[in-house]
This record gives C-alpha cells, structure tokens and sequence, in this order.
C-alpha cells in the first residue's frame, strides 16, 4: 500500500501533512512511527492529518500527533503549514479557514509570502484546563531534585504549557528540567516547557522541550503561552516578536481572559512523497 506525505516546515518546527480527504489513512502506532522516525522512515515533529469537516461550522478537522505518537490538541506551528497545504492543493480557496482540533477551534488567515496570522483562541489559565494540579496562581512552583524550587507560569493553549524565565536562554537546561517538569505528577498529562529569556517589552527569545518530540526549533503553542505569561507577569507589552532557533513568530494579545491570541509566522512546503506501507 503506498501512502502520500508532503513535508512541511513552520519555523524549522517539522511536519509530516498526510491529506486524509483524500488518502486513507489509519494512524496506527506502527505507521506512526514509519512516518515520525527520522532514521527509519520519513522524520518529523508531528504528523498532521486533514480530514473533511465533521460539522457544518467548521472548514476542516485537523488531527496531530507527536513524534512518540501520542495525539495531542493543538499545534500552532502545524496550524500555518495546515492553511499553506490548503491552499497550494486545491482544497479550499477561501481566504480564511475555521479548523477543529480535538481542543479548540482556530482560525487561519493566508497573509501573503507564505506566511499565515491564526487565531488560536483565547488562553486558559485556570488549573483544571491545563492540567495542573496545583491551586491557582499567577506563579507556581515545583521542587525538583537537583533544580530546587522552580517558578513558572502555566497556561494551555488547547495543549498545556509550563513557561519558565531565564536569564540566558542558551545557557537554558532545557532538556534536564524539561524532562523533570514533564514528568512530575502535577501535571497528570504532561506538559510543553517553554524557557523564554526577556529582550525588552515587545522581544524575547524562546526555546521549548516539548512533550512527545523534544525540543524543536519553534513552538507555535509554546511562544503564545510565553507571551501570555509574559504579559500577566508584567513583562511584555501587547505585541511581541519572540525568536525561536528555527526562526521568529509574532504574537499579540489584548490581555483579557477571552481575547484570542494572534500567531502570525512562515510557513514551507519542503518536498512531497509516498512510502510503501504494509498494513
Ligand atoms: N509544535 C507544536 C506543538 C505540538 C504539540 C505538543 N508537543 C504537545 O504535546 O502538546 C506547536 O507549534 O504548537
């Protein structure tokens, strides 16, 4: 059986898009794992799946699942390449796309260049909608074994994430604290950690070790959970540029609990394929 994939990039942020309006595709782990792994078989961050709307209110059902093949509620960086393939396939010519996540339902605007402005809906704070187990608070605070006291904000954007500010984000230890914040039991689903060093009022540098696919270059989800952290704790203004290593995103957000946050950033198609696949 032979599936076709297009490879796509948003901010070195890396996809596998696979067209279920017009592929049959069944995301069996063993699948996933052919089309995620990057030695034996295609390579990716995620997988993203386009399916035929389930309901009159939206254009498009969008599925994602991480690297390990886990199936997960939102993937901003996903969401430009999902508007891109869109467009470059023939799928729909409108100019903005309402998509439903498992989580959420955001939309997609094509700006010109490549690049896409998504509305990625307002965040959510309260400690049930992330998960977090903890009682609510505008910091928190986590003992973790060789790190002491960690602080940091937590917010999910249909997919939860923990924000930590730092000094010097490549000095950051990333994976380590990453791995530890992931793996306590505050968090029953695990959590996205974003390590975001401040450069002034509208700036900021942003690196993510993310669940289910370690770190990436960029993180959609994880730089507007940064600058909605970022604003609650007073350090950004309504608009920031924040730069991942895989290039930069912009975020704004008029700061009130229903506010949508805005992401606008580049989106690439990097080649298409098919693989021979056994079911
Ligand atoms: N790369 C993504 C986020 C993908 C999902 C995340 N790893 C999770 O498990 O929630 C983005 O650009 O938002």
């Amino acid at each position: 059986m032979k599936l076709r994939f297009t490879k796509m990039q948003g901010a070195g942020n890396d996809f596998v898009v696979i067209d279920a309006t017009r592929e049959r595709f069944a995301p069996t782990p063993a699948l996933l794992q052919r089309l995620t792994d990057r030695r034996f078989g295609v390579g990716c961050d995620q997988v993203l799946v386009i399916e035929a709307a389930s309901t009159p209110d939206v254009d498009f059902d969008y599925r994602i699942f991480n690297a390990d093949g886990s199936e997960v509620g939102q993937c901003g960086n996903g969401s430009r390449a999902f508007a891109l393939y869109v467009a470059e396939n023939g799928l729909s010519d409108k100019p903005r796309l309402r998509v439903r996540t498992s989580t959420s339902v955001i939309e997609l605007q094509r700006i010109g260049d490549n690049r896409v402005r998504v509305d990625m809906g307002a965040p959510r704070w309260v400690p049930e909608q992330i998960p977090l187990k903890l009682a609510q608070a505008e910091r928190y605070r986590i003992d973790i074994p060789a790190f002491g006291s960690v602080e940091f904000g937590a917010v999910s954007m249909g997919n939860p994430h923990a924000v930590i500010v730092v000094d010097d984000v490549d000095g950051a230890p990333v994976e380590v604290l990453g791995r530890a914040l992931q793996a306590s039991p505050e968090f029953p689903q695990s959590v996205n950690v974003g390590f975001l060093q401040v450069l002034g009022r509208d700036a900021g540098r942003l690196r993510v070790y993310e669940r289910g696919a370690g770190e990436t270059l960029a993180c959609g989800t994880g730089a507007c959970a940064a600058a909605v952290v970022g604003r609650l704790w007073g350090l950004f203004d309504g608009a920031v540029t924040l730069k991942a290593r895989g290039g930069d995103l912009r975020l704004e957000w008029a700061g009130g609990a229903d506010d949508s946050v805005f992401m606008t950033g580049p989106a690439e198609t990097v080649f298409t394929g098919e693989i021979e696949w056994q079911k």
